[in-house]
């Protein structure tokens, strides 16, 4: 068996970047770019008031100075200043060549056309062309855009960005016992719950996903599944990836003549995971236990899917201090479900007690998988542990 850190690398070395595709800037939320956004202009595009009041020399702040003219937003003035004054000025305004510096409204008496600065400021309240972003400077920010990068584009003067075409995942579960959610149960059988959360798992790191019609545990219903998947970029199958009379995965994809990168990793839960390529598919078979195939998921499907849009992967190894006490661990690295609290200031992660990876229920009260690497020994509550949020 490899270990996590070799299988994940095997897993990355699967993804080939999607193309890039044009869309408009408004849909391009949570969109990862294909090529830098270079400014179309500096901004501010001028030497801009920051405040409502008048701009002046600062060497005539001491003087009366009359008022000769009014620049708005949208509406500069555009004459040239005389010696000792002032224009009346508006936030957003260009600031006249030759003056520099805006004294806010609140600062300054007014009498007729004639002002006095009454109480002088150092700050000048212009911000300086080019202050924010220079025209021609690029931002490539390598992460799924937000409203914030949004704003910025749109700043830069683009109604329109290259971004990575999303991938297409398509979510193949397989089990005799399965049915959809919603179908009244006959004895033995099961509600078909994975594939409805690794689809949208999928969808959130980014890519576009199809759940197929359950297949049945026996090869035929498995091939004619896999030819409906085809154009996936990414073909994720769920349970029959372990030893049993029924799980076919592995013979399956074999006869599909599947480039095998592995299959088994030393970790738990998630031991029985496949990966390879079939054509022009990456293929990633988790194993059916439902908390088993969420787990793998997160920390294989998401990294691949992210590298499918040219980003690295995210998962920062976070540290806190230990809720209980634990025993010593065997010879996979664990993925304990975990839940996160703060105790006096400092964070804490308490792992619950049952570790059953059919539960569900525990792992949708999970924050955070406590980390604990192959043979850890025990850990007693306070020690500083490992681990990864989920969201
Ligand atoms: N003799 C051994 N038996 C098992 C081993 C082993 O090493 N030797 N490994 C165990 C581990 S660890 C895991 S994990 C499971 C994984 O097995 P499979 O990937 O073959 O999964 P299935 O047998 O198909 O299903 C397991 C379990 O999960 C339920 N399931 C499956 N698909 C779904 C779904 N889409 N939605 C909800 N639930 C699902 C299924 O009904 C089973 O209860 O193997 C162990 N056995
Ligand atoms: O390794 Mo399995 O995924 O424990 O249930």
């Amino acid at each position: 068996m490899i270990t996590v850190e070799e299988a994940l690398s095997r897993v990355l070395a699967l993804a080939h970047p999607t193309a890039a595709e044009e869309v408009a800037l408004a849909d391009a939320l949570d969109r990862v770019l294909a090529e830098p956004i270079r400014a179309r202009l500096s901004q501010p595009p001028f030497n801009a008031a920051a405040m409502d009041g008048y701009a002046l020399r600062t060497a005539d702040l001491a003087d009366d100075l009359t008022v000769i003219g009014e620049a708005a937003a949208g509406a500069p003035w555009t004459g040239r200043p005389t010696p000792r004054s002032t224009v009346r000025i508006f936030t957003g305004a260009p600031v006249p060549d030759g003056y520099d510096h805006v004294v806010m409204q609140e600062d300054v008496a007014r009498e007729g056309e004639t002002i006095r600065v009454t109480q002088p400021q150092k700050n000048s309240n212009i911000r300086m062309e080019g202050s924010d972003f220079k025209r021609n400077s690029d931002f490539d920010p390598q992460r799924p855009l937000t409203p914030r990068d949004l704003g910025l584009i749109a700043a830069m003067n683009h109604d329109r960005v290259r971004v990575h075409r999303r991938p297409r995942v398509a979510v193949l579960a397989g089990g005799d016992e399965l049915v959809a959610p919603g179908t009244p149960l006959k004895p033995g059988q099961i509600v078909c719950s994975n594939d409805i959360a690794i689809a949208a798992m999928a969808r959130r790191a980014g890519a576009e996903a199809r759940c197929l019609p359950i297949a049945a545990d026996d090869a035929d219903s498995l091939l004619a599944r896999f030819s409906e998947a085809q154009g996936a970029d990414l073909i994720v199958t769920i349970g029959g990836a372990s030893v049993g009379d029924h799980d076919l995965i592995g013979a399956v994809t074999e006869r599909l003549g599947m480039e095998r990168a592995f299959y088994k990793v030393a970790m738990r839960p998630g031991k029985p995971l496949i990966a390879g390529r079939i054509g022009s598919s990456a293929m990633l078979g988790l194993p059916g236990n439902p908390v088993s195939s969420i787990v793998c998921a997160e920390l294989f499907m998401r990294p691949l899917l992210r590298a499918m849009q040219g980003l690295a992967a995210d998962q920062k190894l976070r540290r806190a201090i230990l809720g209980r006490d634990i025993a010593a661990e065997g010879k996979r690295q664990h993925y304990l479900r975990a839940r996160l609290s703060v105790e006096d200031g400092e964070e804490v992660v308490t792992p619950f007690d049952s570790q059953d990876s059919a539960r569900l229920g525990l792992l949708a009260q999970a924050d955070a998988l406590m980390v604990r690497p192959a043979g850890d020994p025990a850990r007693y509550r306070g020690d500083q542990v490992s681990f990864l949020p989920l969201s």
